[in-house]
Order: structure tokens, then C-alpha cells, then sequence
């Protein structure tokens, strides 16, 4: 039996995520009173209510790392409170992280069916309610709900399936369109991902989001690369090369795609004039043929 997922949870604001994934946590002054007006829970009752079982690191001199991250760019780095460990013991680990699977570890385990649109302050218009209902697959690659709310707000009906969900078995859902979701980690690591995506790509319309995007991306041929620094933060300003508007956008991604041979870029990233965005046709003499199309950040 399907679970159904999203109306119980409203009342959490902020929380994007089916539940928190978090791995460590380093902190540069810990604060054992709250303030601001919206806080219902103190961090520490966050992460006890959660049993989210991390040792936070405290009193570090988190400017300093960011100083050096602005010189390096990204670097791998190691979070241990074992006091008889040196930093060459360190050091001298081999590091796999880049070619882990990180996506499995946050889907979902089973299909859902997504409950409960955005609040009606958070739309720009009502172009798209109350008209047609589409049935869109969405692949939970570490989904931002955010994303379901909204897709839900636009008349869509949702299941959302694991990552590891056979793309034969999304055809016999027969959806008018499946989506590819935001998620962490190296989009290498994931070639059965890329493999679901070929097989649906001329049959179902598909849409990319971020991880989604990059995936599309290799699908269609591409290459991924990391980048120096990544994207992020919610001021990116992106060239739409369809209607050449400028959007500004809100991006948190370590990859990047590169520019691919008989696809068209759709959005360019005015910073670093990256592809930000891509589209493909099955076949580009008819507009009535099915579309793939994506974009690297987050709605
Ligand atoms: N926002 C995302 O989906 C991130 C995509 C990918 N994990 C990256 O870091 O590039």
C-alpha cells in the first residue's frame, strides 16, 4: 500500500526534507538561549527529537575556514573529536567520498503519493490551477519538498518513487511527465540513475532539477565536472536564452555540466557563464516530439 506524505508535516516551516540527513555539525558560538520570534525548539531538542546522533564540534573558529575554502575552493575535510589521532593519520585515509552513492541513502524506500500545495502567499499567479490534473512520477533523489508543493499547486497529481525505481515500471504508471529531483553528491556516482533517465527520455516528457539536471545532462551525453567553489546562494543571476530575460536564482550545486553537442542550452549562469539549464528534442524538425529539459537550481 502507498503511504501518502506532506499534509502532516505543515507546520514545520522550514523543513525541506523528509527528514534531516545530517552528518556532522561544527559551530562557531553554541547558544543555549533562542530568540527569534519563529523558533519553537531549542538545536539541541532538534537533534534529540530526531535522535539525529552527531557530535557537534563548538567554539570553532568558522571564519577561518571559510577564509581558506575562498583560496583552495572546496577541500575535503575530516570532523573527529579523537584527541589521540594526528592530522597525518588524517591525512593518510583514502578519501572515496566523490565516488559514493549518497542519493540512495536519502530516497524514499517505497512510492508515495505527494498531499498539499504551497500556501497560496507563497504563488506568483493562479495561471495552471484548478485546469487540467497531470500525473507526474518524481524521482526522490533527496527531494526539497518545496518543489512537490508547488507542482501539487498546478493541478498535478504525484507519486513520488525511490531512486533505484525501474524506469519499465514508471512507464506502466503512464505519467504525462516524471521529474528528476535535486540530491546530493557527485552525479557520477550514480550511473544507474543516468540509466533510468535514457530510457525514458522520447517516451515521457522529463524535467531536471539540479542533481536531476546534471543527470539529464549525462543522459543526453554530457559530462560533469566539479567545480572550484560550487553555486551557492539565493543571488545567481542566469541568462533565460529563450525569451533572454535575467532570472535570479537561488543554486547550491558542486557540479557543473559541460556544454553538450546537439543540446540546446537554454539558461546560461551570467558568473561564470556555466549551463544552467538544457533542452532536447527526440527529434528537433518536430515540435511535437517529446521534450527533456532542466535546470541547475532550485525552485
Ligand atoms: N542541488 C543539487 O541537487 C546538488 C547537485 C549535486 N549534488 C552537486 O553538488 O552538484
Amino acid at each position: 500500500m502507498r503511504e501518502k506524505r506532506g499534509q502532516a508535516r505543515r507546520e514545520r516551516d522550514d523543513e525541506e526534507s523528509r527528514q534531516c540527513f545530517l552528518a556532522g555539525l561544527v559551530i562557531r558560538s553554541l547558544s543555549i538561549s533562542t530568540s527569534n520570534w519563529r523558533c519553537k525548539e531549542t538545536l539541541g531538542d532538534y537533534l534529540a527529537e530526531r535522535n539525529i546522533n552527531v557530535s557537534p564540534l563548538y567554539d570553532v573558529d568558522t571564519r577561518a575556514i571559510t577564509r581558506r575554502l575562498r583560496e583552495d575552493g572546496s577541500l575535503i575535510g575530516v570532523l573527529s573529536t579523537e584527541n589521540s589521532k594526528s592530522e597525518r593519520t588524517f591525512r593518510n585515509v583514502p578519501y572515496m567520498g566523490h565516488c559514493v552513492d549518497l542519493i540512495s541513502g536519502v530516497s524514499c524506500k517505497s512510492p508515495c503519493e505527494w498531499l498539499g500545495g504551497t500556501a497560496s502567499a507563497w504563488d506568483f499567479e493562479d495561471n495552471g490551477r484548478n485546469k487540467d490534473t497531470f500525473n507526474v512520477v518524481a524521482y526522490d533523489f533527496g527531494i526539497k519538498q518545496n518543489i512537490l508543493r508547488h507542482l501539487a499547486s498546478y493541478s498535478c497529481k504525484i507519486t513520488v518513487v525511490p531512486s533505484t525505481w525501474p524506469a519499465s515500471e514508471t512507464l506502466k504508471m503512464r505519467p504525462d511527465g516524471v521529474l528528476f529531483s535535486n540530491g546530493p553528491g557527485n552525479p557520477s556516482a550514480v550511473p544507474y540513475s543516468v540509466g533510468t533517465i535514457k530510457e525514458l527520455i522520447g517516451k515521457i516528457p522529463v524535467f531536471g532539477i539540479c542533481m536531476g539536471h546534471q543527470l539529464l545532462g549525462q543522459a543526453l551525453g554530457g559530462k560533469t565536472f566539479r567545480m572550484k567553489f560550487g553555486h551557492h546562494g539565493g543571488n545567481h543571476p542566469v541568462r533565460n536564452l529563450r525569451n533572454n530575460s535575467v532570472e535570479i536564482s537561488a543554486q547550491n550545486h558542486n557540479y557543473a555540466e559541460s556544454l553538450l553537442e546537439g543540446v540546446e542550452v537554454t539558461h546560461v549562469n551570467l558568473n561564470d557563464g556555466g549551463c544552467a539549464g538544457l533542452a532536447s528534442f527526440k527529434n528537433e524538425a518536430d515540435v511535437t516530439s517529446i521534450p527533456s529539459q532542466s535546470i541547475s537550481r532550485t525552485p
